[in-house]
């Protein structure tokens, strides 16, 4: 575990990066290929997340480790529910044991899986005995985490009479779901979201797809935050104005509340600090949509003073992290002070940065890089660097690219 130290910097002009594909699209494309079988995917994400699943849908071990990857940990649950004559016991990390996937494995085991708490009830580790599952309607609750649902979607195509689920609550995530459904779409497998009722029907004849997986937007928001507090124009590859990924979210939010205009041309993306901008008063926003770009956003917001108010965050507490205590705590070191509650976070006020700052990651790849261009405003030193391995290894290659030590 090694700490990195990033000096007072300034951006290079006119940058640009190619960032590794979408994690949340290359962890369905997988799950998506073992299932059906007829698609060849491009630009799969180089993340560790994506990797463990990659190596996990290759194995014939009894127990699965997916570590930290929460996605993984969800989408597997019912992947192996449904493998007959197999076995598994599928665990994670110590934070993964504290995550919860109760709803999940209620869902699977009204439509016939059999499932079994190994630890904590409501927690992995499980002992998932493959099935043919029988059932094919269910309720589950949609306000924990969308994964729950986008694992049991794409194993519906699998099952006799396809599958219908029931929505109940409040949407959290729902840009995810929209993800799954758009993908299932693609590889041809029929599927309906109509008001709080998903219906995917049985995979027939699907004809091989190759899908290319756009760059991904939640490790772009790092570089919308470096612009905006740098003022240099940044620019990245492999973006699409129609994405799939609803952290795409982050050119429209840098927009309205930082100044920064998102220019495409030819699939890449140019991230351009406008001239005439001035400070919004107060940034008053329900994130509940992207939970993934929260804390950028609010490291954004804290390091150019401009005071927020972020409702919509209840799922921030179940992350890699508990990512509410986590801001509260790394905000106050360059000088904002917040509130936080069950699901949002507050500014209070604005004090002195501190001068020596040293970011604690909380083992969350987000807390790391979401501070990181701080290190425009003030020198900062970040605890546990190769943290950022969960999704973006590459982060601080690409990041030393855009940087010059300001002398
Ligand atoms: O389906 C996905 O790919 C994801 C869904 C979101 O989780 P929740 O639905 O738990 O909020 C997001 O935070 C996560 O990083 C990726
Ligand atoms: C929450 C995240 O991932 P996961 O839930 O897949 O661990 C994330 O990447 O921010």
């Amino acid at each position: 575990m090694s700490n990195i130290f990033l000096p007072k910097s300034k951006l290079i002009r006119d940058k640009t990066l190619t960032i590794s594909g979408s994690k949340s699209e290359s962890n369905r494309l997988l799950i998506l290929q073992k299932l059906y079988g007829n698609i060849q995917i491009e630009n799969l994400s180089d993340s560790q997340d994506t990797q463990l699943l990659q190596s996990a849908l290759g194995s014939s071990e009894e127990i699965i480790d997916i570590h930290h990857a929460g996605t993984a940990m969800r989408f597997l649950t019912s992947f192996f529910a449904i493998q007959e004559s197999r076995t598994t016991i599928l665990t994670g990390s110590e934070r993964m044991k504290q995550r919860p996937v109760k709803p999940l494995v209620e869902a699977l085991l009204a439509l016939g899986a059999e499932i079994y708490y190994l630890e904590n009830p409501g927690f992995p580790p499980l002992k998932i005995v493959g099935k043919k599952l029988k059932n094919h309607r269910i309720k589950i609750d949609a306000g924990i985490s969308s994964q729950f649902i986008s694992s049991l979607m794409m194993i519906g195509g699998k099952l006799e009479n396809g599958l219908e689920i029931e929505l109940l609550g409040e949407i959290t995530s729902k840009p995810y779901l929209e993800m799954t459904l758009n993908l299932l779409t693609e590889i041809g497998i029929e599927s309906h979201f109509e008001n709080s009722i998903i219906r995917i029907f049985p995979a027939k004849n699907l004809a091989t797809k190759k899908l290319v997986i756009e760059s991904d937007w939640s490790s772009a928001s790092y570089f919308y935050s470096a612009c905006a507090i740098g003022r240099e124009k940044i620019s990245l590859r492999n973006f699409k104005q129609n994405s799939l990924q609803g952290d795409a979210f982050v050119a429209e939010l840098y927009k309205n509340f930082f100044g920064i205009k998102t220019e495409f041309s030819d699939e890449t993306i140019s991230l351009i600090p406008t001239e005439k901008f001035s400070k919004p008063e107060k940034i008053s926003l329900d994130m509940n949509s992207c939970p993934d770009i929260v804390q950028t956003l609010c490291a954004t917001a804290s390091a150019m003073k401009i005071p927020f108010e972020i409702s919509g965050l209840k799922t921030l507490k179940i992350k890699e992290t508990d990512r509410l205590s986590a801001l509260k705590n790394e905000l106050e070191k360059i000088g904002c002070i917040t509130e936080i509650g069950d699901d949002f976070i507050k500014t209070k006020k604005f004090v002195e940065p501190q001068n020596e700052i040293l970011i604690e990651t909380y083992d969350d790849h987000r807390m790391a890089m979401s501070f990181a261009p701080y290190c425009l405003a003030q020198p900062l030193t970040i605890e546990n660097q190769q943290v950022i391995e969960k999704s973006y290894p590459k982060f601080w290659q690409d990041f030393a690219q855009i940087l010059s030590p300001e002398n």
